[in-house]
């Protein structure tokens, strides 16, 4: 558009000693004419005339000069961005830094970006899952926020619209809503079903455009082609041909491979192969000494190494992990060791004086092979979908899911596995509390008054007393979730199991720790926590963790990440797989996830950590420590926090319910 001159700016003001000066000159030296009486009316005639004629072209031609006006304050707005017309344009188009910024992975840059677009454009379902802010279903949809319109460029175009459109009598119709379309190939609508199901039948009575929305599944994104495994293709793991994508199912025979932890009945503890796995790997004690001689060697390390654990898994596998991380290094190496580097760390850090070498020395490195890959088993096509944080957040956790992971048949296995363990192990457990006031919370809820004194509990141990033990098991009639153990070599399952996770995620498996499969019972939670320590001294902490749910369940049961604003369903089959750690290898708050209650039926899975590096002992049976003495077989339920019932049953001991656990845990083996 043509641009038009303003008009001439006139002089605001002449200084008043120059106008007084002129005309005291005029009348001074030059008087002017006179007039007659006639010859002033004339005068004055001629001067209303003049005025009507100049009136009615006023009035005539008053529009363009309005119009003059406004293109002369437009101009002002382009030069000056900070007059109110030029903000206004800015805020409009929503196009924040924020909102325009792409997520760092090239790989997934695009698609993500996508899927934000899609969801700032409209739906109830991204809406609805980010306000609630706890992770917990979401509410009824407010009135999806329509497309918007497209961000106004700072242009003098952009400013003269707004202007004109704020003096039109009608504001201008605004632009239909935008329909977004993602390509139907790399979408997964049933999934999508599982998770939303809630909001989906809210919004079903909502209008036509919102249902074509909510027909896209903006939670998920099937990763790109070029990241699949093919079954011939060499791939990141080297296996014979074909071994990696097929997978004999896990028959009723294969459950017997299968040892879960504890001891059984006839006293023998199960032994993992534990030897070949590290046998490779140098091992700083060689000495063959047994590790619970090492352990009450142990005994006198004064370590002060305490880590704050305010939310963190549960406690039987944590103790496992720290166990685990811990034991390669003797003091004695610990000290030879010390490189100049070190020492001024530790200076720096004095906290950290007492933490072993590897410990203090260790680099945290983001696991760059961290990677979905879409691939197949057992005829079974398995891609890689990425599930978006319906919230804003500047999360480095990324979540990823994978329907049919599992077969039926190896989830059957793995359960009947599971439920056949718990039912051989002694019935009566022996109770561990982490505090005292969580004992009395839990006597509370069961309605029950005694009064609670040091001597219920087992010396040295935060585990009642065996016929404390009894009676409280009983009044709280099993209202727990429970725990069983298998370890990497034990079985054929594990073996297959670790290769596709590497295939699938890149993931280690000699960074792996034990498998674990938990069953909940209807009515059962797990405490919002975190995988990894927050806070953590120890950087070689759980940097992965992977989850399959070994059958659906009937109402409730979804993992929950509150901070991130995903759920996720428990489906038959599906694997979960999310990273726990920052790239710099800091224990990430946003992981946080949550077993919500099992409202209808009960909840199966099968979870296994993976680790920044493999450790001596990471997957390998830790010794079982002898307090409390107990008989063959016996479990333990560890009560480590009130909330969501979070009480768990084990089939194994470790080092968690000792007292002076976190005193020693850096030199156990
Ligand atoms: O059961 C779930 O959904 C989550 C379990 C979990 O996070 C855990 O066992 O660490
Ligand atoms: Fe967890």
């Amino acid at each position: 558009m043509a641009r038009r001159r303003p008009p001439p700016k006139r002089p605001s003001s002449i200084p008043s000693s120059l106008t007084r000066k002129n005309s005291d000159t005029r009348r001074l030296v030059n008087p002017g004419p006179s007039f007659t009486g006639t010859e002033m009316t004339g005068f004055v005639r001629a001067i209303l005339l003049g005025a009507l004629v100049a009136g009615v072209v006023a009035f005539l031609f008053y529009p363009d000069i309005s119009r003059l006006l406004q293109h002369w304050e437009i101009d002002t707005a382009v030069q000056q961005p900070d007059l109110p017309n030029a903000k206004a344009a800015k805020s409009n188009g929503g196009n924040t830094p924020e909102a325009g910024q792409a997520k760092t992975d090239p790989k997934t840059s695009r698609k993500v970006r996508s899927v934000k677009e899609n969801k700032s454009t409209s739906t109830s379902k991204s809406t609805s899952t980010t306000s609630n802010g706890d992770g917990s279903p979401p509410k009824k949809a407010k009135a999806p926020k329509r497309a918007e319109a497209p961000p106004p460029q700072e242009t003098e175009e952009t400013l003269e619209c707004t202007c004109q459109q704020t003096n039109a009598p009608e504001p201008p119709t605004p632009p239909p809503p935008k329909k977004v379309k993602t390509n139907p190939k790399k979408t997964k609508p049933p999934v999508k079903t599982d998770l939303m199901e809630d909001e989906e039948e809210e919004v079903e009575e909502d209008s036509e455009v919102e249902l074509m929305e909510i027909e896209e599944p903006i939670e998920f994104i099937e990763l790109e082609a070029e990241e699949e495994v093919s079954p011939d293709s060499t791939g990141p793991v080297s296996l014979k041909d074909g071994e990696a994508i097929t997978f004999t199912p896990l028959s009723p025979g294969d459950e017997d491979v299968i040892r879960l932890g504890g001891r059984p009945k006839d006293g023998k503890q199960a032994s993992s192969s534990r030897e070949k796995r590290h046998s490779d790997k140098p091992k700083p004690d060689a000495s063959g000494t047994s590790s619970s001689a090492k352990n009450s060697s142990a005994k006198n390390d004064t370590s002060t190494t305490k880590s704050k654990k305010p939310h963190t898994a549960n406690s039987s596998d944590k103790d496992s992990r720290n166990s685990s991380q811990k034991q390669n290094i003797t003091p004695q190496e610990s000290k030879s060791q010390k490189s100049t580097e070190s020492q001024a760390n530790a200076a720096e850090n004095p906290e950290n004086e007492d933490l072993p070498e590897e410990v203090r020395n260790f680099k945290p490195t983001f696991l760059k092979t961290f990677t979905p890959k879409k691939i197949f088993a057992d005829g079974r096509r398995i891609p890689p979908v990425e599930l978006i944080p319906q919230k804003d957040t500047n999360s480095t956790v990324k979540v990823f899911l994978f329907n049919d992971f599992l077969s039926d048949a190896e989830c059957d296995g793995l359960r009947r596995v599971h439920d056949k363990h718990v039912q051989e192990m002694n019935t009566q457990p022996l109770l561990c509390f982490d505090s005292i006031s969580t004992l009395r919370k839990h006597l509370d809820d069961v309605r029950h008054k005694v009064h609670v004194t040091p001597q219920d509990f087992v010396k040295g141990t935060k585990c009642l007393n065996e016929t404390f033990s009894q009676q409280l098991g009983q009044w709280m009639s099993g209202n727990w979730s429970y725990s069983t153990a298998f370890y990497p070599g034990e079985s054929r399952f594990s073996t297959i199991f670790e290769k596709r996770v590497q295939q699938a995620m890149g993931l280690d498996p000699l960074n792996g720790g034990k498998f674990q499969i938990t069953s909940y019972p209807q009515g059962k939670a797990y405490k919002a926590h975190t995988d990894c320590v927050l806070d953590g001294t120890d950087p070689r902490d759980r940097v992965a963790s992977v989850l399959v749910y070994l059958d659906d369940v009937e109402e409730g049961g979804e993992t929950k990440f509150p901070e991130l604003g995903i759920w996720v369903k428990p489906r038959k089959g599906r694997a979960l797989v999310w990273n726990n750690m920052s790239p710099q290898g800091a224990c990430e708050p946003h992981s946080l996830h949550v077993a919500s209650k099992v409202d209808q039926g009960s909840k199966y899975i099968l979870i296994r950590w993976y680790y920044y590096k493999s450790f001596y002992s990471l997957g390998k049976r830790p010794p079982e420590p002898t307090l409390p003495t107990r008989s063959a077989a016996t479990p333990r339920v560890s009560c480590d926090d009130y909330d969501n019932g979070s009480c768990r049953w084990y089939d194994e001991w470790n080092n968690d319910h000792l007292l002076d656990y976190e005193y020693k845990k850096y030199t156990l083996i």
